[in-house]
């Protein structure tokens, strides 16, 4: 963890378990096909149908906060445009709150915030209070309702001091900040983000992903986080979704992921003195030598205990540790046995 923040994913009133699950966002076999049409020569253009969902299929419960993860491509930002109403499908079928969204995008409006990393909703050149004011009037907030989500806002996302500045003059983190908090005025019950840390300075992620916490552990706002830093995923999500191809690889607790990608946890052990690589139980094996220090490779699923007993049986040992593999090695671990299989 970059930051210190504290990890309590789940936390949120969708994951207990025994409660009524209502599911907020229903996905079923959702498909978008794209034609592009490709210039091959003076006049010639051959089309192309680029698959960007395919079948795609899940339901997200009320409070739920889940990591929407894939390479590029993968067709993330394809399925929340899908959400949000701003692109139809092209098969399948799927609902918001009971809305489907291209059908009934401006009624759905008011019931989800949206956040795109890469592009602001603010006016880029009015100080931040007038688009807050803007979004007051647009949604038609209730006075009382807006005053008191933007003096919530201001105060965890530590805006006080950014209301009058022009959004052009505001640092990226302090941009995101604003932008959230737009998102937010209306009260929406699902929150899409697309990427909210993304290019943010350790502090300003803290900051966004602290308030995250603190907005579905009180509001129980349902979150879809799509992202590339997996410290989000793990700082927020109780669920991770998985997609590549347009397809859904998997779906489940993160820790799962590790199973699902097969990965490995490291022993590092520090030894009395240099030795060759020394003799480990299989499947576990000697990795890498560095000095007195050695790196033993073991499945995610075993236990190290027995691998730690056995090394100690053996050997003087000076220090040891054990080293959880990291989410994007397991990732690409589960796309290259994809790609091989
Ligand atoms: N408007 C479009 N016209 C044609 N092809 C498109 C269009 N939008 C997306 N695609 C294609 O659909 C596929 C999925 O794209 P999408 O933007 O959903 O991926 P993503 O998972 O969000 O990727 P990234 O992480 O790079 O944002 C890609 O092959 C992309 O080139």
């Amino acid at each position: 963890m970059d930051d210190g923040g504290v990890a309590d994913p789940g936390r949120g009133r969708g994951g207990e378990p025994g409660e009524d699950r209502e599911d907020l966002i229903r996905v079923e076999r959702a498909e978008k096909v794209f034609t592009v049409r490709k210039r091959t020569g003076f006049l010639r253009r051959e089309r192309r149908e680029v698959r960007a969902v395919d079948g795609l299929s899940f339901t997200v419960a009320r409070g739920e906060v889940v990591g929407y993860i894939g390479p590029n491509g993968a067709g993330k930002s394809t399925t929340i445009k899908m959400l949000t109403g701003i692109l139809t499908p092209s098969g399948g079928r799927l609902t918001v709150a009971g809305i489907d969204p291209s059908r009934e995008r401006t009624r759905l409006a008011r019931r989800i915030g949206v956040v795109f990393g890469q592009r602001t909703t603010l006016w880029w050149d009015l100080p931040l209070i007038d688009s807050y004011k803007l979004a007051h009037r647009m949604y038609r907030i209730p006075d009382a309702r807006y005053r008191e989500n933007l003096d919530r806002c201001v105060a965890l996302l530590d805006l006080g001091a950014l209301l009058d500045v022009p959004v052009r003059q505001l640092s990226l983190g302090q941009r995101m900040r604003g932008d959230i908090a737009a998102a937010l005025l209306h009260d929406p019950e699902v929150l899409y983000l697309d990427e909210p840390t993304i290019g943010l300075d350790v502090v300003s992620k803290a900051k966004v992903r602290g308030f995250l916490r603190e907005l579905n552990a009180e509001r129980g706002t349902t979150v879809l986080l799509t992202t590339h830093d997996l410290t989000d995923i793990e700082q927020l999500c109780s669920r991770v979704m998985v997609i590549d191809h347009g397809r859904l690889m998997y779906d489940g607790p993160l820790t799962g992921l590790h199973e699902a990608g097969e990965s490995e946890r490291t022993l590092v052990v520090d030894l009395e003195r240099e030795l060759p690589p020394i003799d480990v139980p299989a499947p576990a094996r000697v990795v890498r030598v560095d000095g007195v220090r050695q790196w033993i490779g073991f499945p995610a699923s075993a236990s190290a205990a027995g691998l730690v007993a056995a090394v100690a049986a053996a050997y003087p040992l000076v220090d040891l540790s054990v080293r959880e593999p990291d989410i994007e090695t397991v990732i690409a671990r589960m796309y290259a046995e994809r790609a091989s299989a």
